[in-house]
């Protein structure tokens, strides 16, 4: 973080703070603090949204049992602030736990319907269990009590935001924790986090449940800034709010999230008033409109494309003047609001500034790389193993009626380089899938070093030495190519999730080391200068270098290469063979499946050739090359 920044979210917090000093009508005050709270619970929603990629429409249910936790312990116990909030945070955290563990276990929306199931059944619940929650008669809390006197509302008000402050620190060192690599990287690639350690589902499962800790937090914090809560107010309407409030303000950033509570909680009360309706949409069309003429005169956007937004926010204002009376129309001009929003900002407010700026100022400058200390970026353990590294006994994959490996047998040698080759469809990447936990083979088995692996989940065979690189390239794209390896070293953390909250000298240790090897496996491959680009931005030949270097950082026995010169120039694909060279002078063992022919002869040791599942052939290229069914099945057309 730069100087800058430290100094403006220091002034943004001193303004919180001089709030209730300068401002002392309760109303407003109680209005800030609001967005407070609701700012801690998007910390949180942000985390599963906005970094795993995942949508939960249950934050409004574990914004009520925060709530609850809070107001059932005071009311039949008389808890104080200092158990309720910590019991609150861990009781809902508990059943974001329940709640994830068997939803994250599938793909696909399952984690939104279950959660919605959750969200209805929470507040049919509350209302239901009188005995426990007075049901729809709501449950009374004042604020809370120091030493017996109760907490004026201004010291509440400064209680609510040190708990924001800390929240956004504790939030913003998980995120850029190898947590937070963690969370960013099952996004962006569930298969290649898979295989580089990172269970997708252990990840999803811990940010869900951090995410549920958040929203008990903030829960717990809203029923004594509202004295009074009923089952009422966490309904779907809530959940989806807070959902917009993560699009709105811009997902994967601090400011995003205060920014999105800020707008869910003004933008209704902005619309109880004609008067300042008006002033908003007459401001809103005046930025617009003139933000407009700023990128058409400049050429940064064409005139079509801004033709709808000045037109829905020119036509707002007109409208505005012309009402008479919100009252009837408030929910309409909300929704249209929003839906403007939504659509024309995806990358909500603050991703929106962030690329005016970039448009009008400029490409902001890399940040510098950290630097290289030289020493060899491979462990020496991954020397070490049987002679037979690995030995494949009659595999069979079967896809219906496809038979895509059929009885393949495979045994590779510690240290050489083992060719895979064979004609398109004929089972090369089945096998890689296969060797790497991506597919359980329907029968056969695999030891590699002296372990049975097959059956095992891809998380825990890449632990365990098993490396590999994508047909199609499987980067985390919104992350630097530094922290795509850092992903790799994933394994090398020991801190926990306190110690990265605090910020003990165990993390701290581990982060330098990692960001040293990782400087120095980028080096390897002659990425170092490119350690802090986006890795999407790469080109496609520098990208297949960093998805070499992403798997070393495994520090893996055997390294499978998917075909690492599709795509490639002559110029990097030389570059490629002297990396691969070096990585065997380094003792790893590689599986190479490749199309270029010249290539596969030229480096590998011994070969080995499937078609049509089959394994058709094996030796050392030359007797590949002059194999007759080789040539017949594979090489036919140029040796013809
Ligand atoms: N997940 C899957 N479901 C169904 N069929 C599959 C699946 N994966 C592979 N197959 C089938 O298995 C066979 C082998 O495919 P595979 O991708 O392993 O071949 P390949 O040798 O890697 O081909 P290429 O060189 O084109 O990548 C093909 O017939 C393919 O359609």
């Amino acid at each position: 973080m730069n100087a800058l920044k430290k100094l403006l979210i220091g002034l943004g917090f001193a303004a919180i703070f001089i709030f209730p000093v300068v401002q002392t009508n309760p109303y407003y005050i109680h209005l800030v603090e609001t967005i407070m709270i609701y700012t801690i619970l998007l910390f949180g929603l942000d985390i599963v949204v906005g970094y795993t990629g995942q949508v939960s429409l249950g934050h409004a249910g574990l914004f009520g049992i925060g709530a609850y936790t809070a107001g059932v312990l005071f009311m039949h116990m008389h808890a104080p602030i200092w158990i309720t909030l910590p019991a609150a945070i861990a009781i809902t955290a508990a059943f974001g736990a329940v709640l994830a563990l068997p939803a994250l276990r599938v793909t696909g929306p399952y984690l939104a319907m279950v959660t919605l199931a959750f969200g209805t059944i929470i507040q049919i619940l509350i209302n239901e269990m009188d005995w426990l929650t007075e049901g729809p008669m709501g449950v009374r809390i004042p604020k809370p009590h120091i030493d017996g006197v109760a907490m004026g509302d201004e010291h509440y008000y400064w209680l609510v935001a040190v708990l924001m402050g800390l929240s956004m620190l504790v939030v913003h060192r998980i995120l850029k924790s190898h947590l937070g690599r963690a969370f960013e990287a099952l996004r962006d690639s569930p298969v290649a986090s898979d295989c580089m350690g990172v269970s997708v589902y252990k990840y999803k499962v811990i940010a869900f449940v951090l995410s549920a800790g958040f929203a008990g937090l903030s829960g717990a914090l809203y029923s004594y800034s509202e004295q009074y809560i009923s089952p009422n107010t966490y309904n779907f309407e809530l959940t989806i709010l807070f959902l917009l409030a993560i699009i709105m303000g811009g997902r994967k950033t601090r400011l995003g999230a205060i920014l999105g509570a800020t707008i869910i909680v003004m933008l209704p009360k902005l619309l109880d008033d004609i008067h300042t309706f008006r002033m908003v949409a007459l401001a809103l069309a005046v930025v617009v409109l003139v933000g407009s003429l700023v990128a058409i005169s400049r050429k940064i956007a064409q005139p079509r494309t801004l033709l709808i937004p000045v037109l829905g926010t020119v036509g707002l204002a007109v409208f505005a003047y012309s009402l008479k009376n919100i009252t009837d129309w408030r929910l309409t001009i909300f929704g249209l609001m929003i839906l403007l929003v939504v659509y024309y900002l995806q990358d909500g407010i603050v991703g929106f500034v962030k690329k005016c700026r970039d448009l009008l100022v400029g490409q902001r400058t890399m940040p510098p790389a950290p630097a290289i200390d030289g020493r060899d970026a491979i462990s020496a353990a991954v020397r070490s193993g049987p002679e037979q590294i690995l030995k494949a006994n009659n595999l069979l994959m079967q896809f219906g009626g496809v038979k895509a490996l059929n009885n393949v047998d495979l045994v590779v040698q510690r240290g050489s380089i083992h060719g895979l080759i064979g004609p398109n469809g004929s089972g090369k990447s089945t096998m890689m899938n296969v060797l790497t936990g991506i597919y359980v083979p329907t029968a056969g088995a695999i030891q590699f070093v002296e372990e049975q692996i097959h059956g095992k989940s891809s998380a825990h065979i890449a632990l365990n030495g098993i490396a590999r690189t994508f047909q199609n390239v499987q980067l985390f794209g919104e992350m630097t190519a530094l922290e795509n390896v850092l992903v790799g070293l994933h394994h090398t953390f020991r801190s926990t999730l306190p110690e990265v909250a605090l910020k003990l000298p165990r993390h701290s240790r581990e982060e330098k080391e990692a960001i040293a090897r990782a400087m120095n496996l980028l080096n390897f491959v002659g990425l170092a200068d490119l350690a802090m680009e986006e890795a999407r931005n790469l080109p496609y030949g520098k990208q297949r270098l960093l998805e070499i270097a992403r798997a070393l950082a495994l520090d893996p026995r055997l390294l499978l290469l998917d075909e690492p010169a599709a795509g490639l120039t002559a110029p990097d694909i030389k570059e490629l063979v002297a990396i691969i060279h070096k990585i065997r002078e380094h003792g790893i063992t590689l599986i190479l499946i490749e199309h270029h022919m010249d290539m596969v002869m030229a480096i590998c040791d011994t070969v080995t050739v499937l078609d049509f599942g089959q394994k058709i052939a094996e030796g050392t290229p030359a007797e590949v090359q002059t194999n007759e069914k080789v040539v017949e099945a594979y090489l036919g057309g140029e040796a013809a």
